[in-house]
This record gives structure tokens, sequence and C-alpha cells, in this order.
């Protein structure tokens, strides 16, 4: 009898991952995490909730063996990750966002796309946003963008922007509108623009209200492809958005090079896509849904390299960051005019 030359460990591991998947998405549908801030037996869970006492101890248990939970002395505690995204009374509670990710990413229909290919409407258009509830993701990314990126934006930005300078910025395809309210909060004598589509835009307006910030920051709604999107501005972010200029990716490069001044700044934050569609994988695997329904609109780095150089970009030197940040900021670059 012959043994095979390699294991089948890989396959194996994947399975192990989705199944620790389920049950994550499982513990945030039962909203298990919130009653786990302090050390408490399955059986006062079981209590406050309603659930099954011997099922949930099992549950628990494998949420304890996966590292989502402490387990000590017969008593769950949520892990200090845990506790702060998971739990909902956190300001940092990603539950809600993790699952429409999911939801938005999800493969479900990969087989019958793979058997019948994509839907005619959606190739034809090629818009993103006929197919995603971008008003769904820019409220809840209002969050999730505050747990990393916008926090390597700043420190990026501190490296080379005075903190009293009197910038005015524009936050293009600004979602929430997060990245341009939280620079008008570090830099105080900063003002500017979120730009978004009309069904989008109410989102950022209503955080900007939020933090009664109205005197500092307007709303401009309109397509970023077709409408004008003002100038003067002392920098641009574009954060996540080139991916939905599709084929006019060098009209959109030049309308922001046209939109900023001669000292001005951009802040691009783009997947890096390898010109082989291999990497990275999060990004390959994550577009994968919307490409197999008929979208095609994921640019390679060397794309939007292209097109920046273009339109008279230039890319700045930025020292990297560390800790719990680090890998996530994106690219700065001045404009040559
Ligand atoms: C992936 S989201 C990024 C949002 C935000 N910049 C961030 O980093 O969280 C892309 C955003 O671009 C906006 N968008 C896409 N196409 C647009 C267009 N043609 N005109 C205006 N906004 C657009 C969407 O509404 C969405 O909010």
């Amino acid at each position: 009898m012959e043994y095979p030359a390699h294991s089948p460990r890989k396959f194996l591991g994947m399975l192990q991952q989705y199944r620790e998947t389920q049950l994550l998405f499982a513990g945030i549908s039962l909203k298990v995490f919130d009653f786990l801030t302090q050390d408490t037996p399955a059986e006062k869970i079981a209590s406050l909730s309603g659930y099954d006492e011997r099922n949930l101890t099992l549950f628990l248990n494998s949420l304890a063996a996966i590292g989502l939970l402490e387990k000590n002395n017969h008593q769950f505690r949520n892990t200090p990750e845990t506790e702060l995204f998971l739990n909902q009374s956190s300001p940092y509670y990603l539950g809600e966002y993790l699952t429409f990710w999911n939801q938005m990413t999800g493969l479900d229909q990969v087989e019958e796309l793979v058997r019948l290919g994509p839907d005619p409407a959606i190739l034809k258009q090629n818009q993103g946003k006929e197919l995603f509830d971008f008003s769904k993701l820019a409220r809840l990314t209002g969050v999730e963008v505050r747990t990393g990126r916008v926090q390597s934006f700043l420190c990026a930005a501190a490296q080379f922007v005075e903190p009293t300078a009197p910038l005015r910025i524009l936050d293009l395809g600004g979602g929430s509108g997060m990245m341009a309210i939280e620079f008008v909060r570090q830099f105080p004598s900063a003002s500017g623009v979120i730009f978004e589509q009309p069904g989008v835009a109410d989102v950022p307006e209503e955080f900007v209200a939020e933090g009664h910030l109205e005197h500092r920051l307007s709303i401009l709604r309109g397509d970023f492809m077709t409408d004008p999107i003002g100038d003067n501005y002392d920098l641009i972010i574009a954060s996540g958005i080139l991916d939905f200029a599709s084929a006019n990716l060098n009209e959109l490069t030049a309308k922001m090079a046209q939109a900023l001044t001669p000292s001005g700044y951009l802040y691009l934050v783009s997947h890096r896509v390898s010109d082989d569609y291999l990497s990275p994988k999060e990004s390959i695997v994550g577009w994968l849904s919307s490409h197999l329904a008929g979208l095609d609109i994921l640019q390679t780095r060397s794309n939007i390299e292209l097109a920046l150089t273009s339109a008279g970009f230039r890319k700045m030197e930025i020292k990297p960051l560390d800790g719990a940040i680090q890998n996530l900021m994106g690219e700065f670059y001045t404009v040559a005019k």
C-alpha cells in the first residue's frame, strides 16, 4: 500500500475555520457576549437569556476553546478583544458590521453563479452603487473606521501637517464621513466637505450633526464621476473609492489633481491588487461575490499607480506605524502642478 506524499491538513484546517466562523456568528446572533463582561457561570446566563442550560454550556465551552472567551473555575468571561468588539454595550461593537459584511461578501451563490454566469444587467452597468447597500455600509463603518483606519490616517498625517494648519479637506466618497470628522477634530483649524452620492449622504450628515461639526464640515451630494467635486482643497481623502471609477480611473485621478491646491495632498487607500489578481487574498475573495454577480471593478495597484502618475501625483515617504494600526495606513501623494 502506498501512502500519499502530502497531508490533507490544509483542508481539515479550512473546515475547522469554517466551524469557528459559524460559532462567531451564532455568538453574535445569540448576543451571548453581552452577558460575559465578568466571570459568569453558564447557568446564570441561561436564566438571564432563557437559553437551554445544557446546550448553552456546550456552546460556551466551544467559544472558550476557540479563544473568544476565557474559562476559569466553571465561569466564563469575554477576552479583552471580545469585550471590545462583540459586546453590544461597547462603543466599538462590530457585531452588526461583521454580520453585514458577511452577507455583502457571502458566497452562498457561488456554485450557481459559476454554472450560470453573471446577471446581464449588472454586467452591463458595471456600477457598484447598483449592487451594494452603501447607505447601510456607511452607517456601520461609522464604528469600524475608528477601530484602526482613522488612527493610522491621523498618525501618518501628523508627520507632516502642522497641528493648527487651516486645511480645507475633501472626503470623496466618504461613506460615514468619519475620516473627515475625526480629522477636523484632531486639527482644530481644518474644515471641508464630505462628498457622497445622494442615497448615502444623509448618513455622514447625521454623523456630522451628532458631532456638532456643521460649521466645519458640509455635505456635497452627487456622483463623483459626473458632477463637480469642488476645488482648492489642501487634502483629498480617497479611501476605498477608486474601484468605483471602473474604466474611467484616469478621469477621476485627473479630477482629484485638478481639485487640489498646488501644495495639496492626496490620501489614498486602495486594495493594492497584484496584476495576476492573486493578492491580497482578502480583497480577491472579498470581491468575488460581486464580481461573480457581474461587476468588474477591482483596480490593480499598477493601474492605479499609472493613473496617479499621469495625473501628476508623486508618492510621499511616510514612516511606518506599529502596534494595533500597523499595516492599515494608506498612501500620501503630493501633486505637481
Ligand atoms: C467602499 S466605500 C468607502 C467609504 C469610505 N471612504 C470609507 O473608507 O469608509 C465607497 C464609497 O464610495 C461611494 N461612491 C461609489 N461610487 C460613487 C460615485 N460615483 N459618486 C459618489 N460616491 C460614490 C459609495 O457610496 C461608498 O460610500
